[in-house]
């Protein structure tokens, strides 16, 4: 057997990036805010911090609208008291509309600060503008009927809508409505996002986020959002192989395997080949390298390639006999690979050869893919994270679960979530494109959990250049121009 050597890194390196924003349970939020209250700040001072906080953004947006508040019984609600006092104070008209009296001190005390009028929730008549302070982190249960029935009717009826931490009717950590689902303009979360803010079904009624600082300190958050990632140009030492040399595997639809290597170059990799058997399918382009095989033997030679930065399987492989020897070979190799599409279906049956495995495998399941693989792995778990995180622990591998939520997870707990995937992306052949540029990224440096990041956020990036309706072979064109919008200059 060829002696492995590493291929020299470096050119298309991790800059030091942006970590990205916290994502933070309930039950974090208030260990976060009690190491806060531990420094000497009072519940007050902070819902202070908070509510004016949140009062700066609204009127930043909505000036002078005369403005609905509706207050709920919690610190939520104490929120909500000390926005409208904010608002009130730079001449905004503002009425509050109380559920039921505060039952915090907090909450008492800046209810007792609010010098306009307050009325009763049921009693209350539409407003312009609506600012939802009915319960934040704190709910338990659905709103009762009657009370959320009035409640959509007047976020529905209003021209802008705000909600304060979190819509009321969300569940922070499972990210779930217990009611019915209701779409807010604006949603104003406080100290760090929750994951009702960035997981579906919640996250896309979420309408405009903007987070507000409180001063928690997130820190050892393991959880984070999405941040554009920063990216270092080749520099003048760099070579094709410097850069990464990408391998893509091909089975009984070339066409895939060509997306995911057109993408692997247009995400920076310094050489891409397709590795298939016999001659080379029609359509392949001159700047594309085919290196025949002639059997299973002979991929597993060419995959000893000790220049070979990433190994990719799955787009267009089949799920037939050749397709699992090729899924076989390919995880018996010594290099970082990427398994996608139909070998995510295939994988299950090889399971054993994951563990213990020198180099990382990176899993990209969409839906029914990452069905097949969990089982019942993470059956309890709170949400889409935590059975991501779940799947990447069982297996030991990395886990790019797709959807408008697509979550990134690494065996050792890091997690990132990339939220709002842009709709349009919802076409054939994207999946290989995302493959493909998962792979350049790895190739280039070898971090996994950084190149699925980099990969996610470049895919969106370039889909969005793209414009509507593109084919994958335009997003992979539109990707050296998502790229150049991470290059550090
Ligand atoms: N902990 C703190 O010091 C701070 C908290 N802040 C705010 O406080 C919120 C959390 O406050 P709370 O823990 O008081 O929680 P909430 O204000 O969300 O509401 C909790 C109250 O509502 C009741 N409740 C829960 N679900 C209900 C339902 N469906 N129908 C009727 N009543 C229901 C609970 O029994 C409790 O009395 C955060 O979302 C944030 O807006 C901010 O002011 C920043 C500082
Ligand atoms: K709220």
């Amino acid at each position: 057997m060829t002696a492995i050597v590493s291929p020299p890194r470096s050119s298309l390196a991790l800059a030091v990036a942006d970590r990205g924003s916290a994502v933070l349970t309930v039950a974090e939020m208030v260990a976060a805010e009690q190491a806060i209250f531990d420094t000497g700040v009072s519940v007050d001072a902070l819902m202070r911090r908070a509510g004016e906080g949140a009062g700066q953004m609204i009127w930043r947006i909505g000036g002078t609208t005369p403005t609905l508040v509706l207050c709920g019984p919690g610190n939520n609600g104490g929120d909500g008291y000390v926005i409208a006092e904010f608002l009130r104070a730079k001449g905004v008209r503002v009425t509050v509309a109380a559920l039921s009296e505060p039952r915090t001190d907090a909450a008492r005390n800046a209810r007792a600060r609010f010098c306009g009028e307050v009325v009763r929730f049921d009693e209350v008549e539409p407003a312009t503008q609506v600012v939802d302070c009915l319960f934040g982190s704190g709910l338990t249960r659905p709103l009762d009927g009657a009370v959320w029935h009035r409640f959509a009717e007047l976020v529905g009826q209003a021209r802008r809508s705000f909600a304060i931490d979190l819509p009321s009717g969300a569940d922070a950590d499972r990210a779930v409505w217990l009611n019915e689902p209701l779409r807010f303009d604006h949603v104003l979360a406080l100290g760090a996002w929750k994951y009702a803010h960035l997981l579906e079904p919640v996250a896309s009624d979420c309408g405009a986020l903007s987070l507000i600082e409180i001063g928690v300190d997130t820190e050892a958050a393991r959880v984070r959002r999405i941040a554009r990632p920063s990216i270092v140009a080749p520099d003048a030492r760099s070579h094709k192989y410097r850069r990464g040399l990408v391998a893509v595997l091909v089975g009984a639809m070339p066409g895939a395997a060509l997306l995911a290597a057109h993408a692997a170059q247009g995400a920076g990799a310094g050489y891409v080949k397709l590795i298939g058997e016999g001659d080379p399918p029609p359509q392949l382009p001159a700047d594309i390298v085919w290196q025949r095989t002639d059997g299973a033997g002979s991929v597993a030679e060419a995959l000893q390639d000790s220049r070979i930065g990433t190994v990719v399987v799955g787009p267009g492989l089949g799920r037939d006999d050749q397709a699992r020897a090729l899924l076989e070979t390919a995880l018996g190799c010594p290099h970082p690979l990427i398994v996608d599409a139909d070998a995510l279906h295939l994988l299950p049956g090889y399971f054993a050869s994951l563990k213990g495995r020198g180099a990382p495998v990176l899993l990209t399941p969409h839906q029914g893919e990452f069905d097949v693989l969990a089982g019942e792995t993470g059956a309890d778990a709170i949400n889409k994270v935590a059975r991501a995180e779940a799947l990447a622990r069982t297996l030991d591998t990395f886990v790019l679960y797709k959807g408008a939520d697509t979550v990134i997870a690494a065996p050792d707990g890091r997690a990132v979530i990339a939220d709002r995937r842009y709709s349009w992306l919802s076409v054939a052949g994207t999946g290989d494109v995302l493959a493909g540029c998962m792979a350049a990224r790895l190739a280039g440096h070898a971090q996994p959990f950084d190149a699925m990041t980099e990969a996610a956020w470049l895919h969106d990036r370039a889909a969005r250049i793209a414009g509507p309706a593109f084919s994958a072979l335009q997003l992979a064109n539109a990707l050296p121009r998502a790229l150049e919008t991470c290059l550090e200059r």
